[in-house]
């Protein structure tokens, strides 16, 4: 389990104290207004900024020590996942070699990957040929090649149609469960919570005022912020 219990940092003027967790297998989103600590608290779990106290803690033992490199994380953004002078495949087997040097078994688990996720016929092209639906996908396939258990989305899809950022939705779900990774999902639509998460981390002012299911989430909000917010995403 990925278990955040009052993790705390400085920022500037703001100061951020989050507490969750997620279990292998587990979608958890992360809502909240723009600019309340979402992806901060994703910056804190994959090292790019220290931690001042609390615990990080996967399958009980400390992360908080493990530089970036070594922390079982790891993150696809909204926009910039990928090298646009690189083919798909190129981008992918990043995710194993820095030379792109890839071994039999490697290069079989990038085909497996490839082909679950509807790439496998377009990764000789570059980014700027395929859509972004497709080129979401191959920043998804980098991330699931480095076998690391913890999957950190900040707004992945927001860029998409509705109808792919649905697709690439449920993707998301059946590979969290097919892989047992804990996934933790910044997002700003409560539909996409809905659709995808078992459990939400409400974020308002650098703090985690809620954590609960989405039932409980939608029945109890903890304050009428939460509860206008659900209303209006
Ligand atoms: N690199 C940084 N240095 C200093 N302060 C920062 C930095 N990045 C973000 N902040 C501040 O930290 C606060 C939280 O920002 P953060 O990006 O975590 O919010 P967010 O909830 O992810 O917002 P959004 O939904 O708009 O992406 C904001 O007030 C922001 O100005």
């Amino acid at each position: 389990m990925l278990s955040i219990a009052k993790l705390q940092c400085q920022r500037q003027l703001h100061h951020f104290n989050y507490s969750l967790e997620v279990n292998p297998g587990e979608v958890v989103a992360l809502l909240g207004a723009s600019g309340s600590g979402k992806s901060t608290l994703l910056e804190l779990i994959a090292g790019f900024i220290p931690a001042s106290a609390g615990d990080l803690n996967w399958q009980g033992e400390s992360l908080l020590a493990l530089p970036i490199a070594q922390r079982p994380v790891t993150s696809l953004f909204q926009q910039h996942n990928l090298f646009h002078h690189l083919s798909l495949q190129q981008n992918i087997a990043l995710g194993l070699s820095k030379k792109l040097k890839l071994n039999a078994k490697q290069q079989k688990q990038m085909m497996q990957i490839a082909e679950q996720l509807g790439i496998a016929s377009i990764l000789n092209k570059r980014p700027d040929q395929v859509s972004g639906g497709q080129q979401q996908r191959a920043a998804l396939a980098r991330c699931l090649v480095q076998n690391r258990p913890i999957l950190l989305l900040d707004e992945p899809f927001s860029a998409l149609d509705p109808m792919l950022r649905l697709e690439c939705l449920e993707l998301v779900k059946q590979l969290a469960e097919q892989y047992q990774l804990a996934v933790l999902m910044v997002t700003h639509q409560w539909q996409d919570a809905l659709r995808v998460a078992q459990r939400v981390a409400f974020v308002e002012q650098g703090q985690t005022q809620q954590f609960a299911s989405v039932e409980q989430l939608q029945q109890a909000p903890a304050n009428p912020h939460i509860a206008h917010y659900l209303a209006c995403s």
